[in-house]
């Protein structure tokens, strides 16, 4: 939340008309000091965060402001593994901030997150992470419709089945805030637990599960969602009690926006895997989708393509939705292609029912898939 230090008591210029009282010599009249924290604060919305549109102000990045003397001072919290953007943003400030006539001096402080300040730590992955959490491995379409959170939660369970063997846990936050369908895909409802300050996550197929569906009513308004997706993701990172967790998938919403920003700001990602239908519009999405992931440095870790066939029962496969899309932006975002997810009845049932294809029909060839791509993801992230 952007603030501004305000030591002093605010004495305006109709304050200081109205009275009788003349400032002892030598006093700076705070409403001065107001005035140019607003026009700061406007100078610091027209600094864009390297590669966005987006200002770093609405970014949440800016922790403090102080203006004294003509000394503007801004400090600057930010999680990022590229150590060309905190200098980059350091020069962004200083620029906008010298440009105004009251400013004589400017002081930057660019901090990352993980109270490391960034020439010590340059070309190094933020270390601060969800607390008890090894890997976090983002799910992301772009396109929304091409089964997105069937993947996530197929997947999480996946990593849960080889997990389970080795005595370690898997989780899943859900940060589809416009169609949380991950608790009715794992048979869950009710509210979690408040622990203090904490939310304890419930717990579904032997899953850690988290999701905005257990927080918000089905009638919340879209229009208010939007702001709440940044606001939840730190939520879910810092106010959750994940326990030992040697994995979380994290359900993106679709689309290019504010999460996934968010998510890249608030903790530091394994990678990210994109879900993309055959057809040539879902492609063109993810690829995007990919080109804003990787200028955050997220890495990608692979594409896996679902809905690519119908099997019919003479063992024939009709190519519903065309072919050959998930391959070729495996090709064009130079990544590995991770798999071929069928179109099933009983994925879409499994889903309705709250036990997903990897638990209900573990010899199923969409479930093979899926353990086959958790076990490549996981050797990925481990590597
Ligand atoms: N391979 C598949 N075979 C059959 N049905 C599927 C398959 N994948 C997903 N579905 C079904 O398609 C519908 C949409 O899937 P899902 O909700 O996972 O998509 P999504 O991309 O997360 O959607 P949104 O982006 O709108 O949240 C669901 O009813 C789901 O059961």
């Amino acid at each position: 939340m952007f603030q501004v230090s305000e030591e002093r008591p605010f004495y305006g210029p109709r304050f200081l008309k109205s009275k009788r009282w003349s400032p002892p010599k030598g006093t700076k009249f705070n409403y001065r000091i107001r005035v140019s924290l607003e026009k700061i604060n406007q100078a610091l919305k027209s600094v864009k965060y390297p590669g966005f549109s987006r200002d770093i102000v609405s970014f949440g990045i800016v922790r403090d402001v102080a203006f004294e003397d003509g000394k503007a001072s801004v400090s600057i919290a930010i999680t990022t593994s590229d150590a060309n953007i905190p200098p980059a943003i350091r020069d962004s400030v200083e620029e906008a901030l010298n440009a105004l006539p009251e400013v004589n001096e400017v002081d930057v402080s660019v901090v990352l997150s993980g109270g490391k300040k960034p020439s010590q730590t340059a070309g190094v992955a933020p270390t601060e992470g969800i607390p008890g959490v090894k890997h976090v491995i983002a799910v992301s379409s772009g396109k929304g419709g091409v089964g997105k959170s069937t993947f996530a939660v197929n997947l999480a369970c996946a990593f849960q089945q080889i997990l389970a063997q080795e005595g370690k846990k898997a989780g899943i936050m859900d940060c589809d805030i416009y169609g949380p369908s991950v608790p009715l895909m794992l048979g869950l409802s009710g509210r979690p637990y408040v622990e203090g300050e904490s939310l304890i996550p419930m717990e579904g197929h032997n899953l850690s599960v988290m999701s905005m569906g257990f927080l918000v009513d089905e009638d919340t308004p879209v229009v208010w969602r939007g702001p709440m997706v940044m606001k939840t993701i730190q939520q879910f990172s810092q106010n959750v009690k994940w326990g030992d967790l040697e994995l979380l998938v994290v359900d993106l919403p679709p689309g290019t926006g504010d999460a996934q920003l968010s998510l890249v700001q608030t903790i530091p990602l394994s990678g990210a895997v994109l879900v993309t239908t055959p057809q040539p519009a879902a492609t063109q999405v993810a690829k995007r989708g990919a080109r804003m992931l990787e200028k955050t440095n997220v890495k990608i870790l692979g594409v896996a393509e679902n809905m690519s066939y119908l099997e019919a029962p003479d063992g024939s496969r009709q190519n519903i939705f065309g072919e050959g899309g998930g391959t070729q932006t495996a090709t064009d975002l130079n990544t590995e292609f991770l798999g071929q997810i069928p179109l099933d009845k009983s994925i879409r049932e499994g889903g309705d029912a709250g036990t997903p294809i990897v638990l209900s029909k573990p010899e199923s060839e969409a479930a093979k898939v899926f353990v086959s791509i958790a076990n490549s993801l996981l050797a990925k992230v481990r590597a």
